[in-house]
């Protein structure tokens, strides 16, 4: 979203304003009133986080009932701090025309690991502006997600018609760009030889796929070709100088022995206190294994004692303060199709890098790589557990509205960074958004609440409901990503997040990747997965169920004519369990299936599961949120905003009249963050990919101008 989009939509909210009274739906008026509220949250929450009042960490949500109605922006911004906080009337240091929907607030001070590297290619950095402008009454007020999106290409990522039929991808580009990839090996010393020795340029194992470049990738960044600059970031050298044991810190004073071993499935062994990568990492703990290696916790030997030692290591990713002591790396398997596939998120990891070495795209930053006993290893920041394990970790698992706005803004954004790299992430789901603070306020949940939960979620959460005070997340996982011309494989993405076109066995390209972030928000909404299936025909049941309307006849079309015309590269199931389906007349899905005599064949459980798992998505986010909100909550996507405010509010005045009160506070602002979240959701569930909103269209979506107050603003910065 541009300034000059901000601008020009404020102009209109507040030219129509004044025409919109009463009862109407009146989005502008509401959102005069909401901008009122929240700013005075916002004060509230501003004033905790730069401590000009104690910060409540009691675990109890601030009440702002009794603070005066805030109605000046600028006297109240101002009488926070002249200093750190300033509301700019007339023109801005850009040229635009006061707008008074927005505050302007000087650039916080954004945590960048590493000392500014200047002169990065791509890099667009707000921090030569005074001021950064964000508006008040929606986000909370992310330190690296700004809310303003600088389009790196101008080509819109989408999908056309053709490459429904035959986009494949090239698997010579791919292989020819994995070749480029030099790993430096590093020899693994004596398991005895407790001196952090680190290796000269050695020799790859006999029958190992790696190639050993002199002029290694450690020395000279990742030979890709690319445009490498002396001052872009390079990758820390594992090539350091010998270092003396006085060097190293405490930890690695302790006995250490490389007991590093791999089993039959090409898995590293994990080993607590284990060292590896040249006496370099020692292994704390096990974060995550995949499909593609494991990912441990690993205490940096090196980079620690080196920085203490004052010694010129080339990082980015640490303040010369806080410099980190743990990193992530992610082991992958000596499997060569595993390898091949690292080499490919190694150049992703790259591309990110290279556009944005700070970090403010969301996206997992590199550090290093280099190859250990025939294992690639990927060197990255350490972050916090995912939002997947933050939701099991929930006594309530749903999130806040305002933190499912944060996330889903980050989310679109970063993806929209990715695809204007031309690079499809196509494993987007809670288990690879990982946060990166855990910190939380925890509200203790009434005891009827706490005996419906299971004994897991009790147990992990102690029957509370946690509130992220910092709803900030990092993407992970590329290791299915792929650049958009190179080789793409007929099936992507987990399950629960596969887009139509996969699962018809279409060609696949960006689209896909804003599917999957739909399942996700609506995930964040709910706190349980959208499609629980692990089948194709219940899968493609339930996309219909919850669209509301069959596929597209041109894209069932298109999945016969790909088939009979063996077209591109197609899922080796797909004539039995999918298009067998359909009906090659009607182009219909066949769901319930009958048999000829017309009784079912489909299994009654898998009706059930169907049926009543899954709604239209408009009924089944009004059913989930009115937990929160109250039973008044409705939205139907077939009416206008104004009809469905219209329909709830004499619904409520029926239910008085009946019953003598109306269960949950009738509020339209909340009404109307739920009907446009509705409906961004449904562009992005839209079936043909190439009709499907696109990253960057989304990120412009009336929802990201609306606000909601909620638990997750009151919690905001609070510590
Ligand atoms: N930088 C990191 N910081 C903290 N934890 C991490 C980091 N990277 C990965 N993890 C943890 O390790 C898990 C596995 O990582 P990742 O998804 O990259 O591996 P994978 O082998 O590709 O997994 P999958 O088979 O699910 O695709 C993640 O879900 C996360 O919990």
């Amino acid at each position: 979203m541009s300034v000059g989009t901000q601008t020009r939509r404020k102009r209109t909210r507040t030219n129509t304003n004044n025409m919109v009274g009463g009862d109407g739906i009146g989005a502008e008026s509401i959102l005069e009133g909401m901008l009122a509220r929240q700013s005075s949250f916002l004060q509230q929450n501003l004033r905790d986080g730069l401590n000009f009042t104690e910060g409540n960490d009691s675990g109890v949500a601030v009440d702002n009932r009794n603070e005066p109605p805030f109605i000046d922006n600028e006297n109240a911004i101002v009488d926070i701090d002249h200093s750190r906080l300033e509301r700019i009337g007339g023109e801005d240091d850009e040229g635009h025309e006061e707008d008074d929907d927005l505050i302007f607030i000087k650039e916080q001070p954004v945590y960048f690991a590493s000392p500014t590297i200047s002169g990065s290619k791509n890099y667009t950095s707000t921090t030569s502006k005074k001021f950064k402008k964000q508006r008040t009454i929606s986000l909370p007020q992310l330190p690296h997600a700004k809310l303003l999106y600088q389009a790196m290409r101008e080509a819109p990522r989408v999908q056309n018609n053709d490459e429904l039929l035959h986009l494949t991808g090239s698997t010579s580009k791919t292989l020819d760009g994995n070749r480029k990839v030099n790993l430096r090996v590093i020899q693994s010393p004596s398991p005895m030889d407790n001196d952090p020795v680190y290796s000269s340029s050695v020799s790859p194992k006999a029958g190992s796929s790696v190639s050993s470049d002199s002029e290694s990738m450690m020395d000279s960044g990742l030979n890709y070709g690319q445009n490498t600059t002396s001052h872009k970031r390079s990758f820390r050298r594992l090539s350091a100088p010998r270092l003396t044991a006085k060097l190293v810190g405490k930890k690695a004073k302790t006995k250490r022995r490389s007991n590093f071993k791999t089993d039959k499935d090409g898995h590293y062994v994990y080993q607590q206190g284990d060292v590896f990568g040249g006496n370099r990492f020692l292994v704390e703990q096990l974060l995550g294994q995949g499909t593609f290696g494991k990912v441990l916790k690993c205490y940096d030997i090196a980079g620690n004692s080196a920085i203490e030692a004052g010694t010129q290591i080339h990082t980015w990713n640490s303040t010369a303060s806080a410099q980190p002591k743990y990193v992530a790396v992610k082991v992958i398997r000596a499997i060569d199709r595993y390898r091949e596939a690292a080499k490919t998120e190694l150049r992703v990891l790259q591309a990110i890098l290279e556009n944005d070495p700070h970090g403010q795209y969301q996206c997992l930053i590199l550090q290093e790589c280099f190859d250990y006993k025939n294992h690639i290893c990927i060197v990255t920041d350490l972050l916090g557990r995912s939002v997947y394990d933050f939701m099991c970790a929930n006594g309530v698992a749903r999130f806040p509205g305002s933190h499912v706005q944060a996330i889903g803004k980050q989310l679109i954004r970063s993806v929209c960074f990715l695809h204007d790299l031309g690079i499809i992430h196509t494993d987007l789901k809670p288990e690879n958004i990982l946060l990166c603070d855990e910190t939380c306020v925890e509200k203790s949940l009434p005891l009827d609440i706490v005996r419906t939960m299971s004994a897991r979620r009790k147990e992990a959460s102690g029957g509370k409901r946690k509130f992220l005070t910092n709803p900030e997340i990092k993407i992970i996982d590329f290791g299915s990503a792929v650049f958009h011309n190179e080789y793409h494989p007929p099936v992507i993405s987990t399950r629960h997040y596969r887009a139509p076109e996969i699962v018809l066995g279409l060609g696949w390209s960006f689209p896909c990747d804003v599917w999957s972030i739909a399942c996700v928000l609506v995930e964040l909404v709910t706190g349980e997965s959208l499609y629980p299936i692990h089948e194709n025909l219940e899968h493609m049941a339930m996309m219909q169920r919850i669209n509301g309307e069959p596929f597209p006849p041109k894209i069932v079309e298109k999945m016969f004519y790909k088939a009979t015309h063996k077209l591109g590269n197609s899922p080796s199931d797909l004539n039995s369990t999918v298009l067998k389906h359909f009906d090659k007349n009607t182009l219909s899905l066949q769901w319930p299936e009958k048999n000829k005599k017309g009784d079912y064949v489909t299994k009654e459980k898998s009706i059930k599961r169907v049926m009543s798992s899954c709604d239209r998505l408009d009924i089944h986010i009004s059913k989930k949120i009115r937990a929160d909100y109250g039973e008044w909550l409705s939205i139907n996507w077939n009416l206008t905003p104004e009809k469905n405010w219209a329909l709830i509010r004499s619904k409520a005045l029926n239910e008085k009249k009946h019953n003598g009160m109306v269960t949950g506070d009738l509020n339209k602002e909340t009404f109307l963050f739920w009907y446009w979240f509705v409906d961004l959701c449904r562009k992005m569930f839209e079936f043909d990919p190439t009709k499907r909103i696109t990253a960057k269209e989304a990120l412009d979506h009336e929802w990201f101008s609306l606000g909601i107050l909620d638990e997750g603003i009151t919690c905001f910065g609070k510590f």
